[in-house]
């Protein structure tokens, strides 16, 4: 199911078609597959995820549903009509939620997305779960919200690479683990909490990596996209 051979999802978090087809113009969809994620998607819509195909990217489309079972599910059949390599849900949407989206892309011919869903957004840490009435480490949350995803019947989750090697051990491995938060070691946090670098998280069992302004705010982007795939690739992961 998961394709090890190509871990890197560069996040086009940029505010124009423009500068995102700019920026995807300058890498290798042979090296990465791309994200579209709020922003970009609300200004430049699916035109934009059509032109990334063009350019032969597979798009991750992260819209992050999370609504009542009907309108998620609708909203993922659209996803899946735009021909997206994967696409997300809020995990704590809940299960009838989940398996209503499944099943909507399980009536569609020859659909391939891949549906996933996003555990505990790694911008938080359990602080930030106090204050929701949760009274749980991270960790334990996302294991929670995993093995609800994996009963529901989806492809895989969104976590922390932090929490990669756990779930690792109870869920298959077909599993798939989509990591962002991902930071080399000289990079900035900014709004990130649960975070590690490319390397760890791969070795951790990550088997995506989502990475946006360490790659699209540094000096050279394709240098900085090119380095982190030599890195993973001299290690033996791709
Ligand atoms: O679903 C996501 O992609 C996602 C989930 C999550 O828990 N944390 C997270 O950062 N993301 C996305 O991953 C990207 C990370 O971007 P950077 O922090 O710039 O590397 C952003 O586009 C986020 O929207």
């Amino acid at each position: 199911m998961t394709d090890i051979k190509k871990p890197i999802i560069v996040a086009l978090d940029y505010p124009d078609q423009a500068a995102a087809l700019d920026m995807a113009a300058r890498l290798d969809p042979a090296d990465c597959r791309v994200k579209v994620g709020k922003e970009l998607f609300t200004r430049a819509g699916p035109a934009v995820v059509e032109a990334l195909q063009k350019q032969g990217f597979e798009v991750f489309l992260d819209l992050k549903f999370h609504d009542i079972p009907n309108t998620t599910a609708m909203a993922v059949k659209a996803a899946a009509e735009l021909g997206v390599w994967m696409v997300n849900v809020h995990a704590s949407g809940g299960r009838r939620m989940m398996e209503a989206a499944r099943n909507v892309l399980a009536q569609q011919s020859q659909c391939q997305t891949l549906l996933i869903a996003v555990t505990v957004l790694t911008s938080m840490e359990k602080s930030d779960l106090e204050e929701l009435g949760i009274q749980l480490e991270p960790m334990l949350q996302v294991e929670r919200l995993a093995h609800l995803t994996a009963q529901a019947g989806l492809h895989g989750v969104v976590c922390s690479a932090q929490e990669a090697a756990a779930l690792r051990k109870t869920l298959p491995a077909s599993f798939c683990l989509v990591t962002p938060g991902i930071r080399p070691a000289d990079a900035d946090a900014g709004d990130q909490k649960r975070i590690m670098t490319p390397l760890a998280a791969m070795q951790q069992g990550s088997d995506y990596l989502v990475i946006g302004r360490p790659i699209t705010q540094a000096a050279d982007p394709a240098a900085r996209c090119r380095a982190i795939v030599d890195e993973l690739r001299t290690a033996g992961f791709q």
